[in-house]
Parts: structure tokens; C-alpha cells; sequence
């Protein structure tokens, strides 16, 4: 069996046989509020639990912002900061502001990938990084979709050749069936797709894997809940579309159907 990275996350390396093959670049796909966040930064920060140093890119939010945001899962990367285990590259500030006078990996260009790259790759050699995230690269090919593949190939490259494994978080419109500009899903290892749908008069959330090089993983749609600890995973439910509508039902039951 391919080595694996746990991704820590309570019932999600069940689905996926063991855990995320190592080297894989995952992309995490959804519509707005979906998850896609929170999931990448429990993958970073359960690696940082196992010894795993990590590297999270920010392109969407204001790097103070996301670590007052894991905080309030407990997770407390400024210790990790200190040791040499974590950091922060900021593709959000233009490098403007007191915060990013403070910060070593600044892009102050988003659109300019190449140096993105670089700047990604110091940060994994300095730290010997194992995991990174970039949130997300929908924003490197907003405004130039063609350009999508030849981006995460880019990145995909320079990642997986440091041995880095990663999510790539992609946003996807509220109706979209697609994971989030042309090709991107044929140049990813590995799709996470997850969604949001209204059942009954509550937004229920699932992910389902749609895709995982070097692995057999779970075929079916898998409910979840974000807790006060993060995402958990419910790896013996599934969640059916049934009729138009969608049911929650225990995987023992539905394969007797
Ligand atoms: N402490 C919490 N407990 C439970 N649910 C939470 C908590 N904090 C946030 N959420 C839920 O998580 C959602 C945000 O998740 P996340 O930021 O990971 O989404 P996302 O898929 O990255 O969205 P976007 O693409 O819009 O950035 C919120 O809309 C809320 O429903």
C-alpha cells in the first residue's frame, strides 16, 4: 500500500482506506459555506499534532483573521509559529499594513503565480514542510479560467516534488456540478467534493471523495457536522438522494435495498 498522511479528521481517512496517499494534491471542492476552510485547516493542524510541520496559504482572508478563526476550534498555531512548525504565506495584504511588515513570506501579487510559487517552495524547505494548503486557489484564475490546469499543474509540481502533501481549496458556485474551473480536475490527484443541501427545512452537509489516486476510498455521499472541535465525519452514514429529495440513512440499511 502507497504511504499514507492521516488527515486526523474523526471518520474521513475511513472513507479513504487508510489516509490521503502522500505527494497527492487534493482539491477541495464546494460551494460558499460548505467547510472547505475548516477541513484544511484541521488536516494542517492534526499534522501539526503528529510532528508534521505545514504551511497554509492565505489568498481570501487576513492571515490575523484565520488564526483567530482556528482558535475558536482550539486549534493555537502561534506555538507552532515559534518553533519553526508553521506558517502563515500571505497572498491577502499587498504586503500592506503593520502585520505584514512582521510576516517573511509575503506575496504581494497574487496574479503573479511564479513567484507564489517561490515563495511557497522557500517556506516548504525552510520548515521542511510535510502538508500545505493554498485558500484558495480559485483566486490564482478567477479572472482567466483558461489558465486554471497550467496553474495547479504549476503548483502541483514544485508541492508534490518536496514530497508536500496538500489541499487545494476550489469554490464552486451554489449550482455548480463541476470542482471549480476547466481541467482542474483532471490535473488534481485527489477530489473532495463537499456540499450543502436544504432537506426538510435544515441545510444538511456532505462530502463525498470523487476522486483519489493511489487508493481505493468510499463511493458514496457521507453526511458531517462541524463541531466546537472541527469537522467530524460520519463514515457509516450515507446520505441518499432519493426522489428529488436527499435521506440520511445508516450504510448497513442501504445495502440491503
Ligand atoms: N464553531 C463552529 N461550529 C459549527 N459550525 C461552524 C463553526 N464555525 C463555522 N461554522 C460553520 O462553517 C461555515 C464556514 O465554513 P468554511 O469557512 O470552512 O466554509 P468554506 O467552504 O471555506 O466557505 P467559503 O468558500 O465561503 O469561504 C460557516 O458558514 C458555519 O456554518
Amino acid at each position: 500500500m502507497s504511504e499514507r498522511v492521516k488527515t486526523g479528521i474523526p471518520g474521513f481517512d475511513e472513507i479513504l482506506h487508510g489516509g490521503i496517499p502522500k505527494r497527492n494534491i487534493v482539491l477541495v471542492s464546494g460551494g460558499p459555506g460548505t467547510g472547505k476552510t475548516i477541513l484544511s485547516q484541521q488536516f494542517i493542524w492534526n499534522g501539526l499534532q503528529m510532528g508534521e510541520p505545514g504551511i497554509y496559504v492565505v489568498l481570501e482572508e487576513h492571515p490575523a483573521q484565520v488564526k483567530q478563526n482556528m482558535k475558536q476550534f482550539g486549534w493555537d498555531v502561534t506555538p507552532f509559529e515559534k518553533k519553526g512548525m508553521f506558517e502563515i504565506v500571505d497572498a491577502f495584504t499587498g504586503g500592506i499594513g503593520e502585520y505584514a511588515k512582521r510576516e517573511k513570506y509575503v506575496v504581494p501579487d497574487p496574479t503573479d503565480v511564479g513567484h507564489l510559487v517561490d515563495v511557497v517552495r522557500d517556506a516548504i524547505k525552510d520548515l521542511n514542510a510535510q502538508r500545505a494548503v493554498i485558500d484558495s486557489v480559485s483566486t490564482l484564475y478567477i479572472t482567466r479560467p483558461s489558465l486554471a490546469r497550467g496553474i495547479i499543474m504549476q503548483i502541483k509540481k514544485v508541492l508534490s516534488g518536496l514530497g508536500v502533501t496538500a489541499f487545494l481549496v476550489s469554490q464552486v458556485s451554489v449550482t455548480e456540478r463541476g470542482f471549480g474551473g476547466p481541467g482542474v480536475e483532471h490535473a488534481a490527484d485527489g477530489i473532495v467534493r463537499l456540499d450543502l443541501d436544504e432537506i426538510g427545512g435544515e441545510l444538511k452537509r456532505s462530502l463525498i471523495v470523487w476522486k483519489m489516486r493511489g487508493t481505493s476510498h468510499s463511493m458514496r455521499r457521507h453526511p458531517f457536522e462541524i463541531t466546537d472541535k472541527g469537522i467530524v465525519v460520519y463514515h457509516n452514514k450515507v446520505l441518499k438522494v432519493f426522489r428529488g429529495s436527499y435521506e440520511e440513512i445508516e450504510k448497513g440499511k442501504s445495502e440491503e435495498e
